[in-house]
């Protein structure tokens, strides 16, 4: 019986090996853009689910992990941002405000599954405008929920943080091991 990551993200992969050395890691192609779901965290919780239960179908024997991280700014949900124009839009919206980072975890072994969602409340100071353009022409925001980086760049406007730091980066070390332990 094998442990897998669903994830192709670096983030994800770091932080796994905190809760287990010996994992594999396997990506799925689940079309995003075809779930919904009534809140921003439900969404997460759905994407993380149709990520695990994508790589448990092939895999039955296995335990698999996946999960999804979403931004909620005043009740809008912001993924990773398409273009520079889609970036400034986020982060012009997050600055000097508090918002929610919603992070859901599923774990499945074949039909098997459970799944959470955690949350995180982060506030930011509020950006100099010059300091938004030049950090949208890094790479730094075009793969991450909300287009930014906690651990990067952004660690620079963080005022504060209510919960857990890792699940901002994509993935609540503590609530992941909490849930695996049932399955192990
Ligand atoms: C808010 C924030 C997000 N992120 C990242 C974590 C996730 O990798 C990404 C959110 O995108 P996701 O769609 O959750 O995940 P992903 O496409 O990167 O990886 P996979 O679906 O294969 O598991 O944003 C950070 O690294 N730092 C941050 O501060």
């Amino acid at each position: 019986m094998a442990l897998i990551l669903a994830s192709g993200s670096p983030r994800r992969r770091e932080l796994m090996a905190l809760i287990a050395p010996d994992y594999t890691v396997m990506t799925s192609d689940v079309d995003e853009s075809k779930i919904a779901a009534d809140t921003p965290a439900h969404l997460a919780q759905a994407l993380a689910t149709a990520k695990a239960r994508a790589v448990a179908a092939s895999h039955p024997e296995d335990i698999v992990c996946g999960f999804d991280t979403v931004v909620e700014c005043d009740g809008e949900v912001f993924g990773k941002p398409h273009d520079e124009a889609d970036a400034l839009r986020m982060l012009r919206a997050l600055s000097g405000c508090t918002h929610k980072v919603h992070t859901g975890v599923c774990i499945c072994r074949g039909t098997r599954a459970a799944a959470t969602v955690e949350t995180t409340l982060v506030t930011f100071s509020s950006i100099e405008e010059e300091d938004l353009l030049a950090y949208v022409r890094t790479p730094e925001p075009y793969d991450k929920a909300g287009a930014y980086a906690i651990q990067g760049h952004a660690a620079l406007w963080c005022v504060g943080i209510a919960g857990c730091y890792y699940n901002i980066m994509g993935l609540p070390v503590h609530r992941a091991a909490q849930l695996l332990r049932a399955f192990r």
